[in-house]
Protein backbone atom coordinates (compact mmCIF):
# COMPACT_ATOMS: atom_id res chain seq x y z
CA UNK A 1 0.00 0.00 0.00
CA UNK A 2 1.10 3.46 -0.90
CA UNK A 3 0.03 6.26 0.85
CA UNK A 4 0.45 9.60 -1.05
CA UNK A 5 3.20 12.02 -0.84
CA UNK A 6 1.74 14.81 -2.00
CA UNK A 7 -1.98 15.95 -1.07
CA UNK A 8 -4.04 19.04 -2.38
CA UNK A 9 -6.56 20.25 -0.45
CA UNK A 10 -9.05 22.05 -2.50
CA UNK A 11 -10.54 25.60 -0.67
CA UNK A 12 -12.36 28.55 -0.76
CA UNK A 13 -10.87 31.31 -0.45
CA UNK A 14 -12.08 33.35 1.69
CA UNK A 15 -9.53 34.29 5.01
CA UNK A 16 -11.42 31.41 7.52
CA UNK A 17 -11.93 28.90 4.47
CA UNK A 18 -8.02 29.38 3.94
CA UNK A 19 -7.90 29.12 8.08
CA UNK A 20 -9.05 26.01 8.27
CA UNK A 21 -7.39 24.62 5.03
CA UNK A 22 -3.85 25.40 6.69
CA UNK A 23 -4.93 23.89 10.05
CA UNK A 24 -5.36 20.95 8.80
CA UNK A 25 -2.76 21.01 6.12
CA UNK A 26 -0.71 21.61 9.77
CA UNK A 27 -2.19 18.37 11.59
CA UNK A 28 -1.15 16.37 8.60
CA UNK A 29 2.73 17.30 7.95
CA UNK A 30 2.56 16.82 11.80
CA UNK A 31 1.57 13.55 11.88
CA UNK A 32 3.31 12.87 8.43
CA UNK A 33 6.65 14.50 8.66
CA UNK A 34 8.04 14.87 4.72
CA UNK A 35 4.22 14.76 3.25
CA UNK A 36 4.21 17.67 0.88
CA UNK A 37 0.53 19.51 1.05
CA UNK A 38 -0.63 22.27 -1.17
CA UNK A 39 -3.69 24.48 -1.25
CA UNK A 40 -6.03 24.89 -4.27
CA UNK A 41 -7.95 28.28 -3.72
CA UNK A 42 -11.42 28.76 -5.17
CA UNK A 43 -14.19 30.76 -5.47
CA UNK A 44 -17.30 29.21 -5.61
CA UNK A 45 -21.21 30.10 -6.35
CA UNK A 46 -21.56 30.78 -2.94
CA UNK A 47 -19.21 33.42 -2.43
CA UNK A 48 -19.86 35.04 -5.50
CA UNK A 49 -23.69 35.73 -5.43
CA UNK A 50 -23.86 38.10 -2.16
CA UNK A 51 -27.28 40.39 -2.91
CA UNK A 52 -29.78 37.14 -2.32
CA UNK A 53 -30.66 35.18 0.64
CA UNK A 54 -28.77 31.58 1.03
CA UNK A 55 -32.30 29.82 1.24
CA UNK A 56 -33.02 32.01 -2.06
CA UNK A 57 -29.94 31.13 -4.38
CA UNK A 58 -30.05 27.42 -3.50
CA UNK A 59 -28.69 26.98 0.03
CA UNK A 60 -25.13 25.62 1.25
CA UNK A 61 -24.49 23.24 -1.75
CA UNK A 62 -23.13 26.09 -3.74
CA UNK A 63 -20.35 26.07 -1.44
CA UNK A 64 -18.61 22.95 -1.85
CA UNK A 65 -20.02 21.72 -5.23
CA UNK A 66 -16.71 23.77 -6.79
CA UNK A 67 -14.75 22.11 -4.70
CA UNK A 68 -16.28 18.71 -5.36
CA UNK A 69 -15.79 18.71 -9.07
CA UNK A 70 -12.04 19.51 -8.22
CA UNK A 71 -12.08 16.98 -6.18
CA UNK A 72 -13.48 14.37 -9.04
CA UNK A 73 -11.09 15.62 -11.77
CA UNK A 74 -7.84 14.98 -9.72
CA UNK A 75 -6.99 18.56 -8.89
CA UNK A 76 -7.28 18.05 -5.67
CA UNK A 77 -7.26 15.29 -2.91
CA UNK A 78 -9.23 16.51 -0.11
CA UNK A 79 -11.49 19.07 0.60
CA UNK A 80 -12.31 21.05 4.04
CA UNK A 81 -15.16 22.43 5.17
CA UNK A 82 -17.08 23.82 7.87
CA UNK A 83 -18.81 20.91 8.62
CA UNK A 84 -22.10 23.51 9.12
CA UNK A 85 -21.94 24.19 5.16
CA UNK A 86 -21.63 20.19 4.30
CA UNK A 87 -25.18 19.17 3.07
CA UNK A 88 -26.13 16.38 5.14
CA UNK A 89 -26.85 14.13 2.26
CA UNK A 90 -23.25 13.96 1.18
CA UNK A 91 -23.52 10.87 -1.24
CA UNK A 92 -21.53 8.50 -3.20
CA UNK A 93 -18.42 8.90 -4.53
CA UNK A 94 -17.91 11.45 -1.93
CA UNK A 95 -17.17 10.69 1.79
CA UNK A 96 -16.44 12.67 5.17
CA UNK A 97 -13.01 11.41 5.96
CA UNK A 98 -12.78 12.58 9.28
CA UNK A 99 -15.07 15.02 11.43
CA UNK A 100 -12.09 16.94 13.34
CA UNK A 101 -12.36 18.11 17.46
CA UNK A 102 -15.51 20.65 17.61
CA UNK A 103 -14.02 24.93 18.72
CA UNK A 104 -16.50 26.97 20.57
CA UNK A 105 -19.80 25.94 18.85
CA UNK A 106 -21.82 28.88 20.18
CA UNK A 107 -23.11 32.13 18.58
CA UNK A 108 -21.64 35.24 19.44
CA UNK A 109 -23.21 38.34 19.99
CA UNK A 110 -21.31 41.53 18.51
CA UNK A 111 -21.95 45.46 19.19
CA UNK A 112 -20.02 48.12 20.30
CA UNK A 113 -22.30 49.51 22.27
CA UNK A 114 -24.03 46.71 23.88
CA UNK A 115 -23.31 43.75 25.96
CA UNK A 116 -26.09 41.29 25.22
CA UNK A 117 -29.54 40.63 23.41
CA UNK A 118 -31.31 41.48 26.73
CA UNK A 119 -29.89 45.20 26.41
CA UNK A 120 -30.91 46.13 23.39
CA UNK A 121 -33.62 48.57 23.16
CA UNK A 122 -37.01 47.78 21.11
CA UNK A 123 -36.78 48.82 17.23
CA UNK A 124 -32.89 47.52 17.58
CA UNK A 125 -31.38 46.62 14.10
CA UNK A 126 -29.78 42.57 14.72
CA UNK A 127 -28.09 41.39 11.30
CA UNK A 128 -27.85 37.70 10.98
CA UNK A 129 -27.21 35.89 7.71
CA UNK A 130 -29.32 32.43 8.84
CA UNK A 131 -32.75 31.56 9.85
CA UNK A 132 -32.18 29.72 12.68
CA UNK A 133 -30.81 32.60 14.23
CA UNK A 134 -33.85 35.00 13.17
CA UNK A 135 -36.09 32.92 14.71
CA UNK A 136 -35.08 32.14 17.86
CA UNK A 137 -34.05 36.02 18.24
CA UNK A 138 -37.80 37.22 17.29
CA UNK A 139 -39.03 34.39 19.73
CA UNK A 140 -37.33 35.71 22.86
CA UNK A 141 -37.20 39.57 21.43
CA UNK A 142 -39.79 39.98 19.48
CA UNK A 143 -39.56 43.87 19.78
CA UNK A 144 -36.32 43.67 17.57
CA UNK A 145 -36.20 44.34 14.20
CA UNK A 146 -33.78 41.61 12.36
CA UNK A 147 -32.48 42.37 9.22
CA UNK A 148 -30.28 39.46 6.66
CA UNK A 149 -26.60 39.96 6.61
CA UNK A 150 -24.39 37.72 4.63
CA UNK A 151 -20.66 37.95 2.98
CA UNK A 152 -17.96 36.74 4.62
CA UNK A 153 -16.84 37.59 8.02
CA UNK A 154 -14.77 40.87 7.24
CA UNK A 155 -17.42 42.11 5.19
CA UNK A 156 -20.12 41.24 8.18
CA UNK A 157 -18.05 43.27 10.80
CA UNK A 158 -17.50 46.33 8.04
CA UNK A 159 -21.51 46.68 7.67
CA UNK A 160 -21.86 46.43 11.22
CA UNK A 161 -19.15 49.37 12.33
CA UNK A 162 -20.31 51.05 9.11
CA UNK A 163 -23.47 51.47 11.39
CA UNK A 164 -25.95 49.41 9.38
CA UNK A 165 -26.89 47.51 12.33
CA UNK A 166 -26.45 47.81 16.40
CA UNK A 167 -25.58 44.45 16.70
CA UNK A 168 -24.72 41.44 14.68
CA UNK A 169 -24.59 37.42 15.44
CA UNK A 170 -22.15 35.00 13.84
CA UNK A 171 -20.49 31.94 14.60
CA UNK A 172 -18.01 32.45 17.60
CA UNK A 173 -15.71 29.38 16.46
CA UNK A 174 -15.10 31.85 12.93
CA UNK A 175 -14.40 34.91 14.71
CA UNK A 176 -12.02 33.07 16.84
CA UNK A 177 -10.31 31.26 13.99
CA UNK A 178 -9.70 34.88 12.18
CA UNK A 179 -8.04 36.20 15.52
CA UNK A 180 -11.44 38.36 15.97
CA UNK A 181 -12.44 37.23 19.48
CA UNK A 182 -12.03 40.56 20.76
CA UNK A 183 -14.98 41.52 18.89
CA UNK A 184 -17.12 39.26 20.52
CA UNK A 185 -19.33 41.21 23.49
CA UNK A 186 -20.82 38.03 24.92
CA UNK A 187 -21.51 34.36 23.63
CA UNK A 188 -25.18 33.36 23.81
CA UNK A 189 -26.31 30.43 25.47
CA UNK A 190 -27.35 27.36 24.07
CA UNK A 191 -30.66 27.93 25.46
CA UNK A 192 -30.88 31.65 23.52
CA UNK A 193 -29.60 30.56 20.34
CA UNK A 194 -29.16 26.74 19.23
CA UNK A 195 -25.97 26.13 17.09
CA UNK A 196 -26.49 24.74 13.90
CA UNK A 197 -25.85 21.15 13.33
CA UNK A 198 -22.14 20.86 13.27
CA UNK A 199 -21.57 24.46 13.89
CA UNK A 200 -17.64 24.58 15.22
CA UNK A 201 -16.10 21.74 13.31
CA UNK A 202 -14.27 20.90 10.52
CA UNK A 203 -14.82 18.32 8.19
CA UNK A 204 -12.33 16.58 5.37
CA UNK A 205 -14.17 15.68 2.87
CA UNK A 206 -12.65 12.91 -0.05
CA UNK A 207 -13.66 10.34 -2.71
CA UNK A 208 -14.75 7.16 -1.26
CA UNK A 209 -12.23 5.31 -3.27
CA UNK A 210 -9.73 6.88 -2.08
CA UNK A 211 -8.99 4.10 0.90
CA UNK A 212 -5.18 5.13 1.53
CA UNK A 213 -6.27 8.46 1.96
CA UNK A 214 -9.24 7.88 4.14
CA UNK A 215 -6.99 5.43 6.10
CA UNK A 216 -4.26 8.55 6.64
CA UNK A 217 -7.07 11.49 7.16
CA UNK A 218 -8.71 9.03 10.21
CA UNK A 219 -6.29 9.43 12.34
CA UNK A 220 -7.34 13.26 12.69
CA UNK A 221 -10.51 12.74 13.57
CA UNK A 222 -12.38 13.38 16.92
CA UNK A 223 -14.62 10.41 18.69
CA UNK A 224 -16.23 12.88 20.93
CA UNK A 225 -17.18 15.39 18.44
CA UNK A 226 -18.24 12.91 15.46
CA UNK A 227 -20.93 11.22 17.43
CA UNK A 228 -22.16 14.28 18.57
CA UNK A 229 -22.65 15.65 15.23
CA UNK A 230 -23.41 12.63 13.40
CA UNK A 231 -26.69 13.29 16.26
CA UNK A 232 -26.97 16.54 15.10
CA UNK A 233 -26.38 15.71 11.10
CA UNK A 234 -29.13 12.74 11.77
CA UNK A 235 -31.58 15.08 13.04
CA UNK A 236 -31.27 17.80 9.60
CA UNK A 237 -31.55 14.63 7.02
CA UNK A 238 -34.56 13.22 8.83
CA UNK A 239 -36.10 16.91 8.47
CA UNK A 240 -35.41 17.21 5.18
CA UNK A 241 -32.89 20.36 6.45
CA UNK A 242 -31.05 20.27 2.70
CA UNK A 243 -31.89 24.22 1.99
CA UNK A 244 -31.13 27.07 4.75
CA UNK A 245 -34.19 26.24 7.39
CA UNK A 246 -34.93 27.26 10.68
CA UNK A 247 -33.60 24.02 12.53
CA UNK A 248 -31.08 23.89 14.98
CA UNK A 249 -29.21 20.51 16.87
CA UNK A 250 -26.50 20.69 19.13
CA UNK A 251 -25.23 17.72 21.22
CA UNK A 252 -23.02 17.02 24.00
CA UNK A 253 -21.25 13.94 25.31
CA UNK A 254 -21.01 12.84 28.92
CA UNK A 255 -19.98 9.96 30.05
CA UNK A 256 -20.43 7.97 27.18
CA UNK A 257 -24.27 9.59 27.03
CA UNK A 258 -25.39 11.90 24.29
CA UNK A 259 -27.47 14.90 24.94
CA UNK A 260 -28.95 16.07 21.75
CA UNK A 261 -31.22 19.31 21.35
CA UNK A 262 -33.18 20.41 18.62
CA UNK A 263 -35.40 23.05 17.69
CA UNK A 264 -37.53 23.54 14.33
CA UNK A 265 -38.98 26.69 14.38
CA UNK A 266 -41.18 29.35 12.13
CA UNK A 267 -38.82 32.46 10.96
CA UNK A 268 -41.33 35.00 12.88
CA UNK A 269 -40.62 32.90 16.13
CA UNK A 270 -43.80 32.70 16.30
CA UNK A 271 -43.58 28.96 16.87
CA UNK A 272 -40.60 27.30 18.17
CA UNK A 273 -40.33 23.17 18.45
CA UNK A 274 -37.93 21.43 20.49
CA UNK A 275 -37.31 17.71 21.50
CA UNK A 276 -34.13 17.23 23.68
CA UNK A 277 -33.14 13.22 24.60
CA UNK A 278 -30.42 11.55 25.50
CA UNK A 279 -29.20 7.90 24.52
CA UNK A 280 -26.29 5.88 24.66
CA UNK A 281 -22.98 7.40 22.17
CA UNK A 282 -23.50 4.10 19.72
CA UNK A 283 -26.50 5.26 19.29
CA UNK A 284 -26.01 8.38 17.99
CA UNK A 285 -27.75 8.31 14.59
CA UNK A 286 -30.71 6.82 15.76
CA UNK A 287 -30.85 9.40 18.81
CA UNK A 288 -31.15 12.22 16.12
CA UNK A 289 -33.37 10.26 14.19
CA UNK A 290 -35.86 9.78 17.38
CA UNK A 291 -35.36 13.38 17.86
CA UNK A 292 -36.53 14.43 14.38
CA UNK A 293 -39.94 12.24 14.76
CA UNK A 294 -40.82 13.68 18.20
CA UNK A 295 -40.52 17.33 16.30
CA UNK A 296 -42.80 15.83 13.14
CA UNK A 297 -45.72 14.93 15.54
CA UNK A 298 -45.32 18.54 16.86
CA UNK A 299 -45.52 19.62 13.47
CA UNK A 300 -42.26 20.17 12.14
CA UNK A 301 -42.94 19.13 8.63
CA UNK A 302 -45.73 21.91 8.60
CA UNK A 303 -43.55 24.64 8.97
CA UNK A 304 -41.01 23.49 7.10
CA UNK A 305 -43.40 22.68 4.07
CA UNK A 306 -44.65 26.24 4.87
CA UNK A 307 -40.58 27.47 3.73
CA UNK A 308 -40.46 25.77 0.79
CA UNK A 309 -43.34 27.72 -0.80
CA UNK A 310 -42.17 30.09 -3.80
CA UNK A 311 -44.92 32.62 -2.55
CA UNK A 312 -42.80 33.22 1.15
CA UNK A 313 -43.16 36.78 1.61
CA UNK A 314 -39.47 37.06 2.36
CA UNK A 315 -39.25 40.20 0.38
CA UNK A 316 -39.83 42.50 3.58
CA UNK A 317 -36.48 41.59 4.49
CA UNK A 318 -34.26 43.16 1.89
N1 LIG B 1 -22.50 30.08 7.39
C1 LIG B 1 -21.13 30.35 7.12
C2 LIG B 1 -20.24 29.78 8.16
N2 LIG B 1 -19.82 28.52 8.08
C3 LIG B 1 -19.04 28.26 9.16
C4 LIG B 1 -18.97 29.40 9.94
C5 LIG B 1 -18.24 29.56 11.19
C6 LIG B 1 -17.37 28.43 11.63
C7 LIG B 1 -18.10 27.20 12.07
O1 LIG B 1 -19.29 27.22 12.43
O2 LIG B 1 -17.43 26.16 12.09
C8 LIG B 1 -19.71 30.38 9.29
C9 LIG B 1 -19.91 31.76 9.73
C10 LIG B 1 -21.11 32.00 10.59
O3 LIG B 1 -22.05 31.19 10.62
O4 LIG B 1 -21.17 33.06 11.23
Amino acid sequence: MTEPKKLTIATRASRLALWQAYHVRDLLIERFPGLQVNLLEMTTKGDQILDRTLSKIGGKGLFIKELETALVDGRADLAVHSLKDVPVDLQSPFTLAAILERADPTDAFVSPNYHQLSELPAGAVVGTSSLRRESQIRAAYPELVVKPLRGNLDTRLSKLDKGDYDAIVLASAGLERLGLADRIASRLDVSESLPAAGQGALGIETLESRSELIEMLAGLANPATTACVTAERAVSRALGGSCQVPIAAYATLTDNAITLNALVATPDGQRVLRSPRTAGAEGAEQLGNDVAQALKEQGADEILAALQEPTQPDDKKA
